[in-house]
């Protein structure tokens, strides 16, 4: 809410005119009190507040107009503390109102006889001009307010711009520079006469033909600026400004190489921070390739990943961009499998604008490309054709990405970590895989063991899990009980972690008490329990064991009865006297 000391210059003539029309003193306050504008005597009290117990006062809090026609004896100067030398011979009063909101009051005032006569003469003539007056004082304050309202929204959008990630600029349909955000200036190093310049002079990469037409948002199409030496690489979208179905103007965002690396992280949800202490394993096996890949990672050498699916390669591949000195710069992760090979060629190393039919214009930045400075991460390596296994060959030996449909090859600085689960050897023999390319690759092999072999680290990983997923199901889980524990163990494990994760999220999903159980366990794994039985390689368990293992089952099951020692020797088929024998013999608290 503004006050009226923003319009006083125009308050203030409105006083003067009142005065010399209706020839009383006029006084104007605002919602404070304050004088805002005064004539005659009060002329020079500006500024200064009237009394707290004022007939202002009472207009301000009733929002009423009112003629007090005998001052003293009304019964609103009963309150007023400078009643005894009052003299005025009458006062009238008329609130301002703006929709339910009173910015002030207007007050005449009658200090002789004659002046007090006009004012009873023509009442009602008189309180409607003074409300018209007032209606006039309120058309200035909309009119303020709207103005005050407009410069904050401008100051508002100003600070979004500014605050954006994107440089953005707005331009009118025939691409004359309107608005523009400071990230704009930055990232392009535009000089301050940019402004005046026509969006396609300044930037040659857009074409008046490209955004001819255009209804709805334009999207992600890469350019190159160079001007003066300066070079940027990155990702533009055209919006354009549409109103009532009709194109306005155009508002163009661009995002540099970096940021579009970011963004493209955020869009695959990948996970930045994994460290090498985020992944579990304390066995030897374990912490021999922990400690290889660690040594690996200060290195900038390819790095070649071979294990069985959902052993960690990419967990791996992370760890060690992570903790290399590139790991200020992207991670670009491609599954080489996921991809048909065409797609494939354009997703690694992008194409050109015009590069073939249905290509988009401004072409398309590759993976390569948007790794630069950092590490781009090949999974499936060995699902590559062998037509790209040679372009990505001589990206190895070149250092050079070649674009489809591109004239010059752009020269990228990218570390190379590949995975496979596939024996690239046997695949080479066969003539699958390039002898040469497999050389390339494999400088630093990492050899993940699958959990079968590293079993001592079921348990501290099914902890992590439990954890992890007893937090994102919001359930409370303590651990797995040791029949549970033992069934898991005894598994192969095919799927690895990523196998060992789904059966605890299940577990915990059917878990109807604090502890994973074996009843909770998946049937499948169940069932294999059972062929286990018959299965004369499996190890026996000797009958006290099984026995001492079926009185625990009892008790808990048991456990919440009053006479639970009676309903567990019930279902083990003994009487409580043996019952409690057992207990003794096997220390059974
Ligand atoms: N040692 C480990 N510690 C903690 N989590 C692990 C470990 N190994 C694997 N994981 C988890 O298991 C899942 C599978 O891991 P990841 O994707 O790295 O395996 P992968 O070998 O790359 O699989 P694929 O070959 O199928 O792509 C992920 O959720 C990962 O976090």
């Amino acid at each position: 809410m503004i006050s009226l000391e923003v319009i006083k210059k125009d308050i203030k003539n409105i006083a003067e005119v009142i005065s010399s029309v209706l020839n009383v003193d006029v006084t104007i306050v605002d919602k404070d009190l304050t004088r805002i504008a005064g004539t005659g005597k009060y002329r020079n009290k500006i500024g200064e507040k009237v009394s707290l117990y004022s007939a202002f006062r009472n207009s301000l809090d009733t929002g009423k107009s009112f003629i007090i026609e005998n001052p003293r004896f009304d019964k609103i100067c009963q309150m007023c503390k400078g009643k005894k030398d009052c003299k005025e011979f009458a006062e009238v009063c008329c609130p301002i109102r703006l929709y339910d909101k009173i910015y002030g009051v207007i007050g005449l005032i009658a200090f002789s006889k004659e002046q007090r006569d006009n004012i009873m003469k023509n009442k009602k003539e008189l309180m409607d001009f003074l409300a018209k007056m007032a209606d006039f004082i309120s058309s200035k304050i909309e009119a303020e307010n709207k103005s005050y309202e407009l410069k904050l929204e401008a100051k508002r959008l100003e600070m979004l711009l500014n605050n954006m990630d994107k440089a953005v600029v707005s331009t009118d349909i025939h691409g004359n520079i309107d608005k523009y955000n400071d990230k704009l200036k930055k990232i392009f190093n535009l000089k301050d006469s940019f402004e005046k310049d026509n969006i396609f002079n300044l930037f040659s990469f857009i074409k008046m033909e490209d955004i001819k037409g255009i209804k709805e948002r334009y999207k992600s199409t890469s350019f190159v600026y160079k001007k003066e030496g300066h070079t940027l690489r990155g990702i533009y979208n055209i919006n354009p400004i549409i109103i009532d179905t009709e194109v306005k103007g155009y508002v163009f965002d661009f995002i540099d190489n970096y940021s579009a690396i970011k963004e493209f992280n955020e869009i695959t949800g990948a996970d930045y921070n994994i460290k090498f202490n985020n992944i579990i394993g304390n066995s030897q096996l374990m912490k021999k390739v922990k400690k290889e890949a660690q040594i690996a990672s200060k290195s900038s050498s390819t790095v070649l990943i071979i294990g069985e699916s959902g052993t960690g390669k990419e967990l791996f591949a992370r760890a060690i961009h992570n903790n290399s000195n590139r790991h200020e710069g992207p991670f670009i992760a491609i599954n080489c499998a996921a991809i048909p090979d065409n797609l494939l060629e354009s997703e690694l190393f992008g194409y050109e604008e015009g590069a073939f039919t249905g290509a988009k214009k401004g072409g398309k930045l590759g993976k390569f490309e948007l790794a630069n400075k950092g590490t781009i991460f090949l999974d499936e390596i060995g699902d590559m054709s062998l037509h790209l296994q040679g372009k990505l060959l001589r990206v190895l030996q070149e250092r050079e990405v070649e674009k489809i449909g591109g004239k010059a090859n752009i020269s990228v600085d990218v570390r190379i970590i590949a995975a496979t689960n596939k024996n690239l050897e046997s695949m080479v023999e066969k003539g699958e895989f390039r002898e040469d390319l497999y050389y390339r690759l494999n400088v630093i092999p990492i050899n993940i063991p699958p959990l079968r072999e590293r079993r001592e680290d079921i348990s501290l990983l099914i902890e992590s899990i439990i954890d992890d997923y007893s937090n994102k199901l919001n359930k409370v889980i303590y651990g797995i009980d040791d029949e549970a524990m033992k069934r898991i163990l005894h598994h192969s494990w095919p799927g690895n972690v990523r196998q060992l994760q789904n059966v605890i999220e299940y577990s915990i999903n059917m878990a109807s008490s604090n502890i994973i159980k074996y009843e909770d366990l998946p049937q499948k794994l169940k069932d294999e329990s059972k062929k286990m039985f018959f299965n004369k390689e499996e190890e026996i368990t000797p009958i006290k064991e099984l026995e001492k293992k079926e009185i625990i089952k009892a008790l808990d099951k048991f456990k919440e009865y009053k006479k639970d020692k009676e309903k567990a020797a019930d279902a083990l088929g003994i009487s409580r006297a043996t019952l409690y024998r057992k207990l003794k013999e096997y220390k059974i608290n």
